[in-house]
């Protein structure tokens, strides 16, 4: 396989970006493929290789990319403009059937990204509980944005940098963390710190430390733990939203959370943020309320068209069926690779989402740090070359979606098992 057009794009980019890419996860060494299209389940780069696509851009293309219906939706919208600074009637549509899928959100804004949501959420939730204090879970990804950048996963973990340079001491002092799966330690967090704290925001499945999943009756124990001291609960949905099930990882475990975030698929493969909870506090929002918030491009009516359009495909296709078993078909056949290869990994999934550890499959931060990355990206390589992207990180998540079929995942399975034998 060859990188040569690659290679050469990433010499110019390396002087004119960071890295040479746009957000740091994507900068995998020595360099990344550029890519040149995509369609379906496949992804083809500026070389002419083609892969089977299990990145699906970080989880927004539960559709596969390109998806027609989208596309036409996406068409139609563009003949009738792209942005007007003035609500729009899909704006109405849209936020209705969140409202109706979704257990815990009674009322929404939209807004561009997931880190613009979770950043109005906290701030909401600040408002509305005349705290400062906020709890997120080691590891977590709620975007880049200063209060949540101290042990943040994905991007940040995987360059090192999980509290990043450039936030004062001074703005994070109010971001206290407790561990995944661990409610005594969650219990002292909010002790010690009795009566300061607004909200704990989670990601209710981990994806962005690797994929890790909840222990039995953990979330429920959140909610109630939350409850008990006044704290509100913030789902970071912005990858399980409409992932998991339709109304998110909320409805897929039966609890409802205060205030939830989304993203991701909400935008059907254009940018979009949602944030959204019980009336009583998002009736705070400005020009409602006190807390403000806004931005040029929300409700932006070529992502709502995309993002409902994708909605409704879910809602009439049997989406989820098909994606998860097909996932589910995906992780054994490549569990049987690994107790082939003598090897002791372990694989992780649930519904659409799937991951190999390099190593035992972790239950908090501290243990996905243990995984050998440098194991990780060896495998990456190699399975690149059998014509198969997984995201370039260890502590990303793959993602299956609608556009994949069974022989994709027959030859994935293969080129797993290939990859690991050369290790
Ligand atoms: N895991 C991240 C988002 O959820 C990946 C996106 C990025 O950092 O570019």
């Amino acid at each position: 396989m060859k990188f040569d057009k690659s290679k050469s794009l990433y010499d110019k980019a390396i002087g004119l970006m960071p890295g040479g890419v746009s957000s740091p996860v994507r900068a995998v060494k020595p360099f990344p493929f550029y890519t040149a299209r995509a369609n379906g389940s496949k992804i083809v780069d500026v070389d002419g290789n083609e892969y089977i696509d299990y990145c699906m851009a970080y989880g927004p293309l539960i559709l596969g990319h390109a998806n027609p219906a989208v596309k036409k939706a996406i068409e139609e919208q563009l003949e009738k403009g792209w942005l007007y600074g003035t609500p729009v009637e899909l704006e109405v549509e849209y936020a209705k059937l969140i409202t109706e899928l979704f257990p815990g959100i009674e009322m929404l804004r939209f807004v561009n990204t997931g880190s613009e949501a979770t950043m109005a959420a906290l701030r909401l939730a600040r408002g509305f509980t005349g705290r400062n204090k906020i709890i997120k879970v080691e590891g977590s990804f709620h975007g880049a944005h200063d209060a949540v950048l101290v042990k943040a996963g994905s991007g940040a973990t995987t360059h090192g940098i999980p509290n990043s340079a450039g936030v004062p001491a001074d703005f994070v002092k109010h971001t206290l963390q407790a561990p995944y799966n661990d409610i005594e330690a969650l219990v002292e967090v909010i002790e010690k710190n009795r009566d300061d704290v607004a909200a704990l925001i989670l990601e209710p499945v981990m994806g962005n430390s690797t994929l890790i999943l909840p222990e039995k009756d953990y979330l429920k124990e959140v909610r109630k733990v939350t409850a008990e001291n006044d704290v509100l609960l913030i789902f970071d949905e912005v990858i399980t939203g409409f992932r998991l099930a339709l109304g998110g990882a909320q409805e897929y475990y039966g609890v409802k959370p205060d205030l939830t975030t989304l993203g991701k698929i909400a935008g059907g493969g254009l940018p979009i943020g949602i944030f959204g909870g019980r009336k009583e506090i998002m009736e705070n929002v400005a020009p409602a309320g006190g807390v403000y918030q806004a931005g040029t491009f929300s409700g932006n009516p070529l992502s709502l068209t995309a993002g409902y359009t994708t909605v409704r495909f879910l809602m009439e296709n049997k989406v989820h069926d098909y994606v998860n078993s097909i996932t589910k078909e995906l992780a054994d056949g490549v569990r049987d690779q690994i107790a082939d290869s003598n090897l002791s990994y372990e694989v992780g999934s649930i519904a659409s989402m799937f991951c190999i550890y390099f190593g035992k499959a972790p239950k908090n931060y501290s243990d996905a740090l243990k995984l050998d990355g440098k194991r990780f990206i060896e495998f990456f390589w190699k399975l690149l070359e059998e014509g198969v992207f997984f995201p370039p990180s260890q502590y990303e998540t793959c993602f299956v979606s609608f556009a994949h079929s069974r022989e994709d995942v027959e030859k994935t399975i293969e080129a797993v098992g290939t990859c690991l034998r050369k290790l």
